[in-house]
């Protein structure tokens, strides 16, 4: 696996910019890994303050995991984009077993916090990622997950005006379907118009993104377009015919319930030819 990394980053060592660190180095910058910001599903992930003065956020990846295929996807994507609303790779270390990858410090942590979800990603996985009648993988799956992302920020809005006792992810995708659809107010009356129509084209966004078949959603081209327009020029999307998740496979093929997911050799495992995607 080693011998994978490393013949991956001598071939692409003309195009990516990036500081190769050595562990010891690793552990300096860290203070010995003494400041926990969190941890996700590679790894913890620790402070640090660059020789620069920089500080960073060094992820240490669990030895235990992947077979290095995750450190290789990390580096040929987020290590090729620079781009102000994305994360920036700094650098990784690579020695043996050990592989960190270091990235710019988010001082006020990640959005998670602030809409406290609990579900980390799989939440986020479109429905072609498990059932291949639903359509070819392709980067409208991230569109999805995107959709989702806009989802989970306009559900955990303080003042929404959803029934508390119905929060599940379904019910609440469909509720908020009827009252933009039905023309009626999302939040409650003391948020500003401007709050409001906010909320509405993101949740209008959100649903087209989260369209069932991959060619129903937009492209990322079109959905930046629409959060830029003029709420009154979206155009609502058909009811997303949606697909629970966070439930055994069984729930989801009887809770959607079409025919078609029904037969087993309709559900997939994750194309590995995806994972550059993620
Ligand atoms: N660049 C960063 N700056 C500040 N904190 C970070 C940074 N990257 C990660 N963190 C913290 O570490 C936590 C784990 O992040 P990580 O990217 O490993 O996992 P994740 O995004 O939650 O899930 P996944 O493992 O599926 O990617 C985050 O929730 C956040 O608190």
């Amino acid at each position: 696996m080693y011998c994978k990394i490393e013949e991956f980053l001598q071939s692409h060592d003309h195009n990516l910019t990036l500081i190769r660190y050595s562990y010891s180095e690793i552990k300096k910058i860290t203070h010995g890994f003494n400041d926990k910001l969190g941890e996700g599903g590679y790894g913890s992930v620790y402070k640090g303050k660059l020789r620069s003065g920089r500080f960073a956020a060094i992820k240490n990846l669990r030895k235990e995991k992947g077979n290095g295929q995750e450190f290789i996807n990390e580096v040929a994507t987020i290590g090729r984009i620079h781009h102000c609303n994305v994360v920036q790779l700094i650098g990784f270390t690579v020695e043996g077993s050990k592989r960190a990858l270091i990235y710019e410090l988010m001082p006020n942590g990640s959005l998670e916090k602030y809409i406290f979800s609990r579900q980390g990603t799989i939440g986020y996985m479109a429905p072609e990622l498990f059932y291949k009648s639903i359509g070819g993988v392709s980067y409208k799956a991230d569109v999805y997950s995107f959709g989702m992302l806009l989802m989970e920020m306009v559900g955990k809005r303080k003042n929404l005006n959803a029934l508390a006792d119905h929060s599940s992810q379904m019910y609440f995708h469909s509720w908020i379907y009827d009252q933009v659809n039905e023309g009626k107010d999302i939040l409650e009356d003391q948020a500003t118009e401007q709050e409001k129509n906010i909320i509405k084209k993101m949740t209008i966004v959100a649903l087209w993104c989260i369209q069932l078949k991959p060619i129903d959603r937009p492209s990322m081209h079109r959905v930046v377009q629409m959060l830029e327009a003029d709420i009154e020029s979206l155009q609502m999307p058909p009811k997303p015919f949606l697909v629970p998740q966070q439930t055994s496979n069984d729930d989801r093929i009887n809770m959607a319930n079409p025919t078609s997911l029904r037969d087993p050799s309709n559900v997939c495992s994750v194309d590995s030819s995806y994972q550059f995607g993620r």
